[in-house]
């Protein structure tokens, strides 16, 4: 099937709207694209090589005024008895003061250590009103997906990339194929945005995505808040995909009204207009498309060492020797023995030593919110360590506004400073080896929250009813009826 050349999906729309130089227009062209980028976010940890390798050329930062930064790998969540943040290592120390240096050096906004809005970065550009819809946004960080839920074109470049966008605000892109992923149905209680999408990694598996470009859309999507939007974009990526994206709708404009950094007046009337017309058209042509119905879905969770390694949270341990695929079979029994679990154990009823709340992921204040709902008079099983850590300052500040600062305290979780934290384990949260962990953030790799570190990815529900049971639970037990 030819697609109609009138016709085009969100993606195209934006990709052709930014191209400075295209090269033949096929998938398959050995010469890539160059895109102009509207947004380059910054942080520490793929930063500084980028802004050596100017300053070894000579070179300035082209658009300081498209060029946001802030901290959040390396930073500490916890204070010290003199109210200072306490650097894990003199690395993390590092890495923020270069990024500070830098970004005052080459005249580019910045929210340092002790700003009042750091935060995650793929929490502080949504929060402040950076991201817009039709956007070309680009870090060096591979969740840059997640603003992919404002009908923005975002994704992840590497280190040498970010020093080119620094200097030109252009990169070279070879042009992904697009893949239209559908959800549909009714969304059962205890399910949440978290759910779907490991419920769809599971489905595509960790490859699924790899050469496209995902467009979310159905009627589930549509009906979810932006917050929850980020969620499921935000792991587009560990699906193997470019990008994901939602289009914009009116859900997506409330959420921008107003935020510092939207534009005002005029300006966002005019804005408005252009963000109406970024939809797939009627009748465009995707390269793949799937349909996925989540009426029967259950809360999920993850057991193995890739986040497609999901099963209900009422599934047994799958067994190996099940898979027909030899390279599958393998990889289940690897993680299996990584994980210690055996094949056709029932997943709830393990026990667990911690649990994280927080990341880029479910760091938000929604996400607060549902945890906080489970964990509401009531209390953390014993020994069992639990960290919630907001996902900005923001996030924060809002959270101890409505007090639930207090109900995690309360239930006997620690309350944290934002950051990345125990989601990749930089800045000196971790769980030890061997330990198990329900985590909310979005990778489960051996080793990412600590050496030897196990890792149960699942929603903030969930994470919070484990945390009170001391092993991993289906949430539905603790929900109202
Ligand atoms: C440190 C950074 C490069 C990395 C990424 O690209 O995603 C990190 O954020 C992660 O989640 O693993
Ligand atoms: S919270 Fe985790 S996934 Fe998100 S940017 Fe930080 S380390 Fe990466």
């Amino acid at each position: 099937m030819t697609n109609d050349s009138k016709k085009q999906t969100l993606f195209e729309k934006i990709w052709n709207d930014h191209l400075v130089n295209a090269s033949d227009g096929s998938n398959q062209s050995q010469v890539p694209d160059i895109l102009y980028i509207d947004l380059h976010l910054i942080h520490e940890v793929t930063s500084p090589q980028a802004f050596s390798g100017l300053r070894d050329r000579g070179l300035v930062v082209r658009r300081p005024d498209r060029t946001v930064a802030t901290v959040d790998h390396a930073i500490p969540t916890r204070s010290s008895k003199n109210g200072r943040l306490e650097f894990a290592d003199a690395l993390c120390r590092k890495q923020i003061a270069q990024l500070e240096d830098n970004a005052r050096q080459f005249g580019i906004k910045a929210f340092g250590h002790e700003d009042h809005q750091n935060g995650i970065v793929h929490v502080v550009g949504p929060e402040l009103g950076f991201t817009h819809p039709g956007m070309t946004i680009v870090c060096g960080d591979s969740h840059t997906s997640t603003h992919g839920a404002f009908g923005a074109l975002a994704f992840g470049i590497g280190t040498s990339e970010v020093e080119h966008v620094l200097a030109t605000q252009c990169l070279l892109q070879y042009k992904p194929r697009t893949f239209e992923v559908r959800i549909e149905g009714k969304r059962n209680p205890g399910v949440t945005a978290k759910d779907i999408i490991l419920s769809l990694m599971n489905r595509i598996g960790v490859n699924g995505g790899t050469g496209y470009v995902i467009e979310y859309r159905g009627s589930v999507i549509r009906d979810l808040s932006m917050e929850e939007r980020m969620t499921i974009c935000n792991m587009s990526i560990e699906a193997g995909a470019r990008a994901g994206m939602i289009a914009p709708d009116e859900t997506t404009f409330s959420y921008l009204a107003g935020k510092p950094y939207t534009p005002k007046g005029e300006q966002w009337e005019k804005a408005m207009q252009n963000w109406r017309n970024l939809s797939s058209d009627d009748g465009a042509v995707f390269d793949r498309s799937v349909t996925v119905d989540i009426s029967d879905l259950e809360p999920m969770i993850t057991f193995g060492t890739n986040p497609g390694m999901g099963i209900p949270v009422t599934g047994r341990i799958p067994d190996p020797d099940d898979s027909v695929d030899i390279n599958q079979k393998n990889a289940l029994k690897k993680s299996l023995e990584y994980m210690g679990l055996n094949a056709g154990e029932k997943i709830s009823g393990h026990p667990i030593d911690a649990v994280f709340i927080g990341s880029c992921t479910n760091g938000r204040i929604s996400d607060l919110r549902a945890a906080a709902s489970i964990l509401r008079n009531r209390k953390i099983a014993d020994g069992v360590r639990v960290l919630v850590v907001p996902g900005s300052q923001q996030v924060k500040r809002e959270a101890e506004a409505e007090g639930l600062d207090q109900v995690f305290i309360n239930a006997g979780a620690e309350w944290r400073e934002p950051g990345c934290s125990m989601c990749i384990a930089m800045n000196g949260d971790q769980i030890e080896t061997g330990q198990y962990a329900v985590s909310t953030s979005n990778r489960n790799f051996e080793g990412r929250q600590g050496k030897g570190g196990r890792t149960f990815l699942a929603s903030p529900l969930t994470a919070a009813a484990s945390a009170i049971a001391g092993c991993v639970t289906d949430v539905r037990m603790y929900m109202e009826a």
